[in-house]
């Protein structure tokens, strides 16, 4: 199995002012190509951050970060803008998707800047929209923005997609529907999937989970029986 991600003591700590916050206290992981991981964590536990540092938004503080074996703690910002554009993808809890533009056109936002994408009408086929593509945003339920959302991200073709609560503005049964598509995607196009949650329910469909608590990874725990995602309830 080829490691997308390392982490080598990871630490981050915000400065407010003369006050010094330590969030991450020295987290160490591995994350494998095409796994499905699922971060759970309370609120303020540092999910969100960990989530950017993945994504290359912030840097850590200190320790050490290896994609694909490239160090990105060392990259520069023009490297940093390269590593979001094309190998990672985001989906958000709110949808940010573009309320004058279609279905369609939104996932073409994303399509245009990309070096080797996949095709939209397929991806929005994935996701079960092929039909949906002339509407726009307002003419969505919330389920159906969020499988927008998350074509809009699977489009470019990246390896990693980092999703920060994907159903935690759905009800359970538009969130399965976004569950469904995002494994499907993990599944058929081998992408790496991490999502940070609250909500426990969803690890049980992933590979491997990890627990955040009190700025440490407590424990990584491999999920033996991942359950479908129709068969998670919350
Ligand atoms: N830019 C920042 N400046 C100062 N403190 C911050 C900043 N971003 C986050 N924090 C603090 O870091 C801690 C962890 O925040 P983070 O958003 O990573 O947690 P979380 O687990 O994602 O929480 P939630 O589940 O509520 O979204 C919180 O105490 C938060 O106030």
């Amino acid at each position: 199995m080829t490691v997308l991600l390392e982490g080598k003591d990871i630490r981050k700590t915000y400065q407010t002012g003369e006050v010094t916050v330590a969030v991450l206290k020295g987290l160490n992981f591995q994350i494998l190509q095409g796994e499905f991981i699922v971060v759970l964590g309370q609120s303020g536990s540092g999910k969100t951050t960990l989530l950017n540092i993945l994504g290359g938004m912030t840097k850590a503080t200190s320790g050490e970060l290896f994609y694909k074996g490239h160090p990105l703690h060392q990259a520069s910002d023009k490297e940093l803008t390269l590593y979001r554009r094309n190998e990672v993808g985001f989906v958000f809890q709110h949808y940010n998707l573009m309320s004058n533009l279609t279905a369609y056109e939104n996932v073409k936002l994303a399509w245009e800047i990309a070096e080797n994408p996949l095709s939209i009408e397929e991806i929005l086929g994935d996701v079960g929209l092929k039909d949906w593509s002339a509407h726009f945003p307002s003419q969505l339920s919330g389920g159906q923005q969020q499988r927008i959302a998350i074509a809009r991200a699977i489009v470019k073709n990246p390896e990693l997609l980092l999703c920060d609560e994907p159903t935690g503005a759905l009800d359970i049964q538009t969130g399965i529907q976004v569950l469904k598509a995002l494994q499907k995607l993990n599944r058929e196009y081998r992408k790496t999937v991490l999502i940070i949650t609250h909500n426990a329910e969803i690890s049980k469909m992933s590979n491997r989970v990890f627990y955040l608590k009190d700025g440490l990874l407590d424990r990584i725990v491999v999920n033996e029986h991942q359950i479908q995602p129709e068969d998670i309830t919350w």
